[in-house]
């Protein structure tokens, strides 16, 4: 890995202001999903080391409550002036472990470094409030604290913006952060550990273990001295996490798995949804949980549509992130390829015609084709479950709210699209999606100044905005009698 500041690879986890190996020298092999080689072995800690986190970040947060919220604002702003400094040599790491190609990686540096530089300043803008009181000599006040020491455990898919998307406020509220990143995209945390130290973050304010999901997990969900805890992942994984929380009664955020609609009806600028149909459905190899996973065109465009984006698949560059041209990278790992080649076998067997890709690509390994397949049903797997990979099944509609019921006949509820000029459809549709987030006329919906989560089963509370901060404060109400 040809870095300019190879001390930003680190292999030991950060607890305390320390970097150590696991207890016992276990180690885990991380690879790199476009050659298969192996880049770095981490330390597979376990319960003893992560208990040991949970103490650190215990013992640091008064220390670091105490700082005003300017005070911690100036450290958050040198951690984001850092991780901007050193975007390169972070997107190199984060592509020579998670797959995405080095462009798209330098994007989530810059997308997860915004949260930093967002809450470094809403920190500031915790407000409280003074209620005229019941009675002349009463006075209700309310303020807002930090509700103490936090936990998260991130996924492999953005490995540096889902750890930045809940460190970021929790620790600009005032408290102190545990993260358990996927063992599959470790070096990206580590890397931000490193600069959080540069930073000047105190030591137990924010820490990075990395080892057995499930052991380290059930301490950072169990452990009464963790006050809130942070997931984003599967919405099977979240549903375990969720019950592991309840035992304490923890406050959770969960970021959990979907199933987007992207609708286009007749009236939509076609070439405009194709552009946005390519970032919806393909960015990260479809590896994310806002990708398109249900394309419904209306049948006056239903040709047309298909024809252009079939042009559009054709023109990808699939390869080794790390190689100039290339913005088409690997899937994660077999599994991945395995859900993907499953719900084209399912949507072929059940009528569906593949247009575009359908199979694993000619380059082997973890690469697969940028997939479309037409004249796709709801009776097909690709109508009820979340793909997670390159793969844009297009259904034909008649009527809006025939659409509508397709689009939210689902347990998900996390993003929508779509794409019409017609302002009284636009409010109608809007409204009418069963979604937290609803993309209008765009493909991409995600930044540090809105609100992302779902509703249904796609998960509890929001990241990122004003919002975003409310998960990380207790709200305290102090009765004056003067
Ligand atoms: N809403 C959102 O923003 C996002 C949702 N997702 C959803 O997640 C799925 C794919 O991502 P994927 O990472 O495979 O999801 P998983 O839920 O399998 O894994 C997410 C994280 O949870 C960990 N984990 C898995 N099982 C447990 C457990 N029993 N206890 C504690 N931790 C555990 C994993 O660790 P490890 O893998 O190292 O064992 C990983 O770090 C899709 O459904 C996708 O939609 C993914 C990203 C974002
Ligand atoms: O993990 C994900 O899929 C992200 O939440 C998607 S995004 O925020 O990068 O759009």
């Amino acid at each position: 890995m040809q870095l300019k500041d190879p001390s930003l690879l680190k292999t030991q986890c950060y607890i305390d202001g320390q970097w150590l190996n696991a207890d016992n020298g276990a180690v885990i092999a991380v690879t790199n999903p476009a050659t298969g080689e192996h880049i770095a072995d981490i330390p597979k800690m376990g319960a003893a080391e992560a208990e040991r986190a949970v103490a650190a970040a215990q013992t640091a947060l008064k220390g670091w409550q105490a700082k005003s919220a300017k005070e911690r604002s100036v450290i958050l702003r040198r951690w984001f002036d850092l991780m901007m400094a050193h975007q390169e040599d972070l997107g190199i790491i984060l592509t020579s472990e998670q797959g995405k190609p080095l462009a798209e990686a330098k994007g989530e540096i810059a997308y997860g470094a915004s949260y930093i530089e967002w809450y470094a300043e809403e920190g500031k803008r915790v407000y409280g409030d003074i209620i005229p009181g019941p009675a002349a000599d009463k006075r209700v006040l309310v303020t807002k604290q930090p509700i103490g020491v936090c936990a998260a455990i991130t996924p492999w898919n953005f490995p540096n913006a889902m750890i930045t998307r809940k460190a970021a406020p929790a620790l600009a509220a005032g408290c102190s952060f545990v993260v358990r990143p996927a063992s599959q995209t470790p070096l990206s945390a580590l890397a931000i550990a490193e600069l959080a130290h540069r930073a000047g973050i105190p030591a137990g304010v924010f820490n990075v273990i990395t080892g057995g999901s499930s052991e380290i997990g059930k301490v950072l969900t169990e452990d009464d001295r963790v006050k809130k805890f942070s997931f984003t992942g599967s919405t099977e994984v979240g549903r375990k996490l969720i019950a592991q929380c309840a035992g304490t009664v923890k406050k959770v955020s969960m970021e959990l798995g979907g199933n987007a609609p992207f609708i286009v009806f007749n009236d939509a600028d076609i070439d405009a949804a194709v552009e946005g149909a390519m970032i919806s459905k393909y960015r990260n190899a479809g590896q994310t949980c806002v990708c398109a996973n249900r394309l419904y065109v209306q049948s006056g465009v239903y040709d047309a549509f298909v024809d252009k984006l079939t042009a559009a698949v054709a023109k990808f560059s699939v390869g080794n992130g790390l190689d100039a041209g290339v913005n088409f990278g690997p899937l994660i790992d077999q599994n991945a390829l395995a859900k993907v080649q499953e719900h084209i076998d399912d949507a072929k067997a059940k009528g569906g015609e593949v247009v575009a890709g359908g199979q694993p690509h000619a380059l082997g390994g973890l690469f697969f084709q940028p997939t479309i397949v037409k004249n796709v049903t709801q009776a097909m797997k690709v109508a009820k479950e979340e793909t997670f990979g390159p793969l844009a099944p297009v259904f034909k509609f008649e009527h809006e709210d025939e659409v509508v019921g397709y689009a939210n006949d689902t347990e998900f509820g996390l993003a929508a699209y779509f794409y019409s000029r017609d302002i009284g459809r636009v409010v109608r549709v809007s409204e009418n999606l069963e979604y937290g987030m609803v993309a209008v006329n765009t493909g991409i919906l995600s930044n540090e100044a809105a609100p992302f989560g779902g509703v249904k089963q796609s998960g509890l509370g929001r990241e990122g905005s004003k919002y975003g901060i409310e998960d990380y404060v207790e709200i305290k109400y102090i009765l004056l009698a003067i």
